[in-house]
């Protein structure tokens, strides 16, 4: 499990450590930064190093490390981009050969300029956990100054993230970002990390605090999570999924509902629906029964067109929705709650659909831009009044769980983009329905079901495009090659 902590949590655990008021954090941090940043040069060859200084300490940790390059016999450039900069740091930097220049407003001297284009690598240390999200007016032309083949190393984060990696705004975009001894919520979260590059931790002494704020689940977790069966167990104590999806309009969506949950080793499958998708079923998935019956979960609404939806359908997903049982909900099926349930929900929406829900629930005055902005905040409203676990479908996805149960944001990325394609969603809603149905809680059914879920399409086809069905079939042999490590 990968943990990232609030950002106050973090202050307050770097003033709880040793030598924190002697700077000794600093130096630690910095001489972290500088072996990364030598490590890429020399894989590189390359020796042009521009270092861009903001006003706070995440500029001297940069120049700290700027100093330590240059000591070593790079051609170092300190730009200072912010109202002041880091005293000491700027004298080791100076005192080290570092040449120094200023860009604090407008637009850059023309030997900024140069610097930017030439440079094999850029130390991006304009601003760290203590940012405002956004970059300065005068910076907002800094990424198209940075030459093509610079490599960006981001100090803490890539500045103009949002530390918290709740916002979407003007940021550097990093090849790689170095932090100090945990992550922080902006490395994890969906409008952040695509920012963060590849992210690499520098243990510089500071304990991590006691409650995650972001967790992501690794491969090694899988094996401690995923429902295993033993000889005690039969296809009822499994975990038996009711599908209520599809209709004469999208036959396809229960094929993939129900081949994810088979192939992901569900008890027994459970479809309701009307006469197409039931005869496609019978000849394309014998293992699925029919009808209604006993069952552990449901997962209703993929491809489910709630106007135009058969009586029988709506029926027994209303009577789902009353009943003590856990219950997911994908694409048309998030039309049909309204209000919060007593047993385990997982609402399964795409950016969209989340847009939405969240207008129909009257949760905040929303733009149509909104979601994009701050994707995990709206999600957090909406499981917030629907007492209700979030999980939001994207590049990363992120599972949100309401604010009062205490538990962490988990946010998932491990799909290629080659999974955004028409019926991977309800892939995930069986995959999740079946995980679900084996008694997982919607946090761990929705998480462990989007890792499994981007593992497979890569595993199906490693780097080229996959077609969902085939994801679907991948699901039993990725599960297998995980449990297997
Ligand atoms: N506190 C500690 O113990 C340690 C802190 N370290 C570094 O210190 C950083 C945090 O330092 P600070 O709290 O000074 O925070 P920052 O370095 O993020 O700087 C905050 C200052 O930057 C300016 N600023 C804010 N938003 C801006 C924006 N969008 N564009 C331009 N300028 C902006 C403001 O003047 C603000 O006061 C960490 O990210 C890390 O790099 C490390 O040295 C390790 C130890
Ligand atoms: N750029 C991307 N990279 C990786 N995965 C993605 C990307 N975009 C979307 N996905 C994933 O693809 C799936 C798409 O689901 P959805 O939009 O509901 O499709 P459909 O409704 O056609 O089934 C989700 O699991 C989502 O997380």
């Amino acid at each position: 499990m990968i943990r990232a902590y609030a950002i106050d949590d973090v202050r307050e655990a770097e003033a709880a450590t040793d030598g924190f008021g002697e700077g000794e954090l600093m130096q630690r941090a910095a001489a972290g930064v500088a072996a990364v940043a030598a490590a890429r040069l020399d894989e590189q060859g390359g020796e042009r190093v521009v270092v861009l200084v903001g006003s706070g300490d995440n500029g001297g940790d940069a120049l700290y490390a700027g100093a330590e390059l240059a000591n070593d016999g790079r051609s170092v450039v300190a730009v200072l981009v912010g109202s002041s900069a880091h005293e000491s740091g700027l004298e080791a930097a100076r005192s080290a050969g570092a040449v120094v220049a200023e860009w604090r407003d407008g637009v850059p001297a023309g030997e900024v300029v140069a610097a930017l284009a030439d440079a094999d690598l850029v130390l991006d240390g304009v601003t760290g956990i203590g940012g405002r999200p956004g970059l300065r007016p005068h910076l907002l032309a800094l990424p198209d100054l940075i030459g093509d083949d610079a490599y960006v190393l981001a100090v803490d984060l890539p500045s103009g993230t949002d530390p918290a990696g709740l916002q979407r705004s003007d940021a550097v975009y990093a090849d790689e970002t170095v932090t100090f001894s945990f992550a922080k919520p902006v490395h994890l979260m969906p409008p952040t990390e695509p920012a963060t590059g590849l992210l690499t931790v520098v243990d510089i002494g500071v304990a991590e605090p006691a409650v995650p704020a972001v967790e992501r689940l690794t491969h090694a977790d899988l094996p401690a999570l995923w429902p295993v069966p033993g000889p005690d167990d039969d296809k009822y104590s499994r975990g038996v999924l009711g599908i209520v999806s599809g209709g004469e309009r999208y036959t396809g969506a229960p094929l993939m509902n129900v081949t994810a949950a088979v192939t992901a080793g569900v008890g027994m499958v459970r479809y309701v629906g009307p006469r197409q998708p039931t005869d496609l079923l019978r000849s394309l998935v014998p293992e699925c029964v029919f009808g209604e019956g006993r069952v552990q979960a449901w997962a209703i609404g993929s491809g489910l067109d709630v106007e135009h939806a058969d009586d029988e359908q709506l029926r027994i997903a209303r009577e789902a929705l009353e009943s003590d049982l856990p219950v997911l909900l994908d694409a048309g099926g998030l039309d049909l709650i309204d209000e919060s349930r007593s047993a385990p929900t997982l609402l399964t929406p795409h950016a969209g659909e989340l847009l939405r829900l969240a207008r129909r629930l009257e949760v905040g005055d929303l733009d149509d831009d909104a979601v994009r902005r701050a994707p995990v905040s709206i999600a957090r409203l909406v499981a917030d009044r629907l007492d209700a676990t979030v999980l939001l479908k994207g590049a990363v996805t992120a599972v949100v769980p309401p604010s009062a149960s205490g538990l962490p944001v988990r946010t998932q990325a491990d799909g290629p983009s080659w999974l955004s394609t028409a019926g991977s969603g309800d892939v995930l809603a069986g995959l999740a329905g079946a995980l679900l149905a084996a008694g997982l809680s919607p946090l761990d059914a929705g998480s462990l079901a989007a890792l499994v879920h981007g593992v497979a399409a890569d595993d199906a086809n490693p780097g080229g495009p996959v077609r969902a069905m085939d994801v679907a079939h991948q699901l039993g042999r990725t599960v297998a090659r995980l449990l297997s490590r």
